[in-house]
């Protein structure tokens, strides 16, 4: 199994080039090894010592004295804060050749710099995020499920990157039984928890009190925590939302599956924003990122903190080690 993971460039106007430099500060020494695709210059710009390399070889023999860089061009030139639509087919393609060197075992897992979806979009980029672009890249559309973990916390968003009120019309059981198949998978093979404790949270206050205060619970959540719990999972809910994320509550599961993305986010982004990870499940290849965005407005500032790039390449070699051994 290869020992060195992939880093995807990112939108070059972001923090990705200064945090990449500060995650390989962190790591050099004792890794996890890895090799950018992107532009060496916007690298050395951003202070890293950068080679460019031909293959992965080349790039674990480099990685403890620089920055090893598989080389691809942007179609324009980069101003740190101020976003260019001309680059997105560099950054998606450097998202897909990524994918492709884990698909071929060259590297044991692909981790990713923030992109911004607005970018993309503007582009023609068809998918909400990286999440969906890696189901359609691995052949598995729909069959991804977003995952964010610190250490104080998991989180599955149920329905993810869609307009609130889209993503309570558009929450059913068979999504919830879907979202959370692959969660107590992904938990068992790739974190090591042979018997995941999972918290199912309810979508309206106080999980819908009855029915008095909403009917989703009633009608949706509680047939999939059954439908689940009779495949044999250790599954409780539906908790009330406003007080499942307590330290109490939280020391009684291992995942907390949430009904729509602020729900699950809010409250791990508060906890630890800095070793926040976004994890990628339900894919043959690993997939980790830092939990943070591109942060335009600072970038080119030299004060992005690289911490979360760092726990997202820490946790994708954990995971490949864990799944190896599954
Ligand atoms: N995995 C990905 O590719 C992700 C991409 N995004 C995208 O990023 C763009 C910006 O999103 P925002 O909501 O503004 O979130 P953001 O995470 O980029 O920024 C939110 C705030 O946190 C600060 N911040 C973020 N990361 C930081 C770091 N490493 N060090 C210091 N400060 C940091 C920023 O300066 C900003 O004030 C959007 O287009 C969004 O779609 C957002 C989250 C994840
Ligand atoms: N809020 C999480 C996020 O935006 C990351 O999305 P993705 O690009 O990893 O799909």
């Amino acid at each position: 199994m290869s020992d060195m993971l992939a880093l995807t460039m990112g939108d070059p106007a972001g923090i990705g080039p200064e945090i990449t430099v500060g995650a390989w500060r962190a790591l050099h020494r004792q890794g996890p090894g890895f090799v950018v695709i992107g532009d060496p210059d916007i690298l050395t710009r951003a202070g890293g010592p950068v080679r460019v390399v031909p293959d992965i070889a080349a790039a674990r023999t480099a990685f403890a004295d620089a920055i090893p860089v598989l080389p691809l061009s942007l179609a324009a030139p980069v101003t740190p804060g101020h976003p260019d639509s001309a680059n997105a087919d560099a950054i998606t393609g450097s998202i897909a050749r990524a994918v492709r060197m884990a698909q071929a075992g060259e590297v044991a897992g692909v981790v990713t710099n923030p992109i911004s979806k607005v970018v993309l979009r503007r582009a023609g980029f068809p998918h909400p995020g990286h999440t969906e672009y890696l189901g359609e890249l691995c052949a598995a559309p729909g069959r991804e499920v977003m995952m964010l973990a610190c250490p104080y916390l998991r989180v599955v968003p149920v329905t993810v990157h869609v307009a609130l009120r889209r993503a309570i019309a558009e929450l059913d059981m068979p999504g919830i039984i879907r979202a959370t198949r692959t969660t107590h998978a992904a938990l068992r093979r790739d974190f090591g928890i042979a018997a995941p404790r999972i918290a199912v949270a309810g979508l309206n206050p106080h999980a819908g009190e009855g029915g008095t205060m909403g009917t989703e619970e009633r009608d949706i959540i509680i047939p999939a925590i059954e439908a689940l719990r009779a495949e044999g999972m250790d599954i409780t809910g539906p908790w009330p939302p406003d007080t499942m994320f307590t330290p109490t509550a939280r020391a009684r599961y291992d995942v907390a599956m949430c009904m729509y993305h602020d729900q699950g986010l809010i409250p791990l982004k508060t906890l630890d924003m800095a070793q926040g990870v976004n994890v990628t499940l339900g894919l043959p290849v690993i997939r980790t990122s830092p939990d943070h965005g591109t942060a335009f407005d600072i970038a080119g500032h030299g004060t992005a903190d690289p911490s979360s790039l760092v726990a997202a390449m820490r946790m994708a070699a954990e995971m490949a080690v864990n799944r190896n051994r599954s």
